[in-house]
């Protein structure tokens, strides 16, 4: 069985690290799970480790063609959990009736949009372990006044603590990619809902962010119009508030907007 071609446009970078590969797959922690989604798995480097614990069954999903045929052959035992599609356009609700987590050395051409998916699915999924671009990691995962922190990172938290477990250096992939990698693992916390507007809350933070140099008064002028909010707030600069001071400010402007 020959290797798979690494296609530049599904980026693929093949882990080579079995050492690694073994840490990302223990980096789970998520208990009684029975289901576990991998994404992109390529040829299987993670998907090896994932197979022999019995406590969950693993399901991958993987727009390759060719890596659905080597993967087909090379573990059998995966026989119809084997999803030859596009995760970014698969109806996860047909998949499972039950909560899953995911596991997967992400394109990173698209982390964005599957976390945003992740965001969408959150009801079924306590769990994300991850290797992604290590700047995106870290914008995953950073608190408030850091450099990293943004939309990203406000939006995903607002469900998730994300923590930063490790960097990977481009040498253990085949071909290295340009950037190194970092991997993460995101737990969801207690929140379901957010105590606000939701489709506001995400305007106001990336309204907010697309000018992060600028006070809250200056860059919200787009959203708020001729409406002037008078709070200490908006003094303050996006990446100086936390996610609940963002559900706060948006509760404001709400209240602004309706009257
Ligand atoms: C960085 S590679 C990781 C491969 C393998 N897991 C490894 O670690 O060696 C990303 C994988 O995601 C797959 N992929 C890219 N876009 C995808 C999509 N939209 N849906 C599902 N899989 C995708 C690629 O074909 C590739 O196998």
């Amino acid at each position: 069985m020959g290797n798979v071609r690494a296609k530049k446009n599904l980026g693929q970078h093949f882990l080579k690290d079995l050492n690694i590969a073994k840490k990302i797959v223990d980096s789970l922690q998520a208990n009684q799970i029975n289901k576990v989604l991998e994404i992109g798995p390529g040829m299987g480097v993670l998907t090896q480790y994932l197979l022999p614990n019995k406590s969950f069954e693993t399901h991958v999903v993987e727009i390759d063609t060719e890596s659905v045929a080597y993967l087909k052959e090379k573990y059998p035992e995966l026989d119809g959990r084997i999803i030859g599609e596009d995760f970014l356009r698969y109806d996860l609700s047909k998949l499972f009736d039950e909560p899953f987590v995911i596991i997967g050395n992400f394109p990173y051409n698209i982390s964005s949009q599957i976390f945003f998916r992740v965001l969408d699915y959150r009801d079924q999924i306590p769990e994300v372990v991850c290797m992604i671009q290590k700047e995106v990691a870290e914008r995953m995962s950073a608190k408030p006044n850091c450099k990293a922190y943004g939309i990203l990172s406000v939006l995903m938290q607002a469900f998730y603590n994300i923590d930063y477990l490790f960097t990977v250096g481009p040498e253990v992939f085949n071909p290295p990619p340009k950037v190194n990698s970092g991997v993460i693992r995101m737990s969801r916390n207690t929140t379901t809902h957010l105590e606000c507007n939701e489709p506001l809350f995400i305007r106001v933070v990336k309204t907010g962010f697309n000018q992060r140099r600028k006070t809250l008064r200056n860059s919200l002028k787009s959203l708020l119009g001729d409406l002037k909010l008078d709070d200490e707030v908006m003094g303050q600069r996006p990446e100086q508030l936390s996610v609940q001071e963002f559900v706060e400010l948006t509760n404001k402007i709400d209240a602004l907007l309706a009257k």
